[in-house]
């Protein structure tokens, strides 16, 4: 079973080992959270020509080397025998490591998710199902549409002038658990109500 945490990925070295599909998967996903990664390979798949200037291109097969300092490690050959020396190297040395072809190895995996701003839904099914963690995804994608990336800042905006304006907790609990049964009109109206109190 996995535990679920968000990293904060300022000032975090991460390398990818390997240039094929699941490689660009997993250096696509960092990049769309704000993050570049250097990527290490002898051969790239055509599609890393749209990413190159924003990832760190190493020709080469993989060295330890290009691992030492980076925190977070994908491992993502065709290999399995480097993808498993990678992995236990990662675990040896108090790394974060991803082995795309061998979940026991893995210390961490990465899930599908929906990202509306601040709100992220993430999904996983430990392994069993990476089509299933799709499924869910697409339909997480329509329910929560791309009107919560406001819902989500306003209510935020409020919560903030709620702790600091009511003192007594449980009536700033009762007030902040109301404000998600509001819609975005509403929440607007009681932010500018909020900013008006002294
Ligand atoms: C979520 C997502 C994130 C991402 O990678 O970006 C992700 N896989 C995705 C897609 C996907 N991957 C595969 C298929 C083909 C169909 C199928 O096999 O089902 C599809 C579907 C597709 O392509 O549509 C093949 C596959 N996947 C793994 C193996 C190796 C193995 O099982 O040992 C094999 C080769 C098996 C073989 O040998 O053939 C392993 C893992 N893949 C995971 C994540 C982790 C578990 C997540 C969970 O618990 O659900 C885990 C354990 C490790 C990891 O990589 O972190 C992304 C969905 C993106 C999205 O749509 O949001
Ligand atoms: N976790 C997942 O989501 C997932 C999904 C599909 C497949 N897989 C597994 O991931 C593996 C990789 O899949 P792919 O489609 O990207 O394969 P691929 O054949 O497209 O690419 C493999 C890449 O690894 C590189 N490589 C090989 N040896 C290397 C070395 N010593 N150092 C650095 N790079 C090296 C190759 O140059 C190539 O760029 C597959 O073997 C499969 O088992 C995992």
């Amino acid at each position: 079973m996995f535990y679920p945490i968000n990293l904060k990925l300022k000032n975090i070295e991460i390398t990818v080992i390997g240039g094929g599909e699941v490689a660009y998967r997993k250096c696509k996903n960092f990049l769309g959270f704000g993050k570049s990664v250097k990527v290490v390979s002898e051969n790239f798949i055509e599609k890393f020509s749209t990413i190159e200037s924003k990832v760190e291109i190493i020709n080469d097969s993989y060295k330890e080397e290009y691992i030492k300092s980076s925190f977070i490690v994908v491992a993502a050959t065709n290999n399995k025998e480097v993808n498993k020396k990678i992995g236990i190297y990662c675990r040896n040395n108090g790394k974060l490591v991803n082995v795309v072809d061998d979940i026991e190895l893995s210390n961490y995996t990465v899930p599908s998710c929906v990202k509306r701003g601040d709100l992220l839904i993430s999904i996983s099914t430990g392994g069993n199902s990476p089509s299933l963690s799709s499924k869910i995804k697409r339909e997480l994608e329509n329910k929560y549409d791309n009107t919560y990336e406001e819902y989500v800042s306003l209510l935020g905006e409020i919560r903030k002038e709620i702790i600091e304006k009511i003192e007594d907790i449980s009536e700033r609990k009762n007030k902040l658990n109301a404000l998600v049964n509001l819609d975005i009109e509403e929440l607007k109206v009681i932010k500018d109500e909020y900013k008006n109190i002294k």
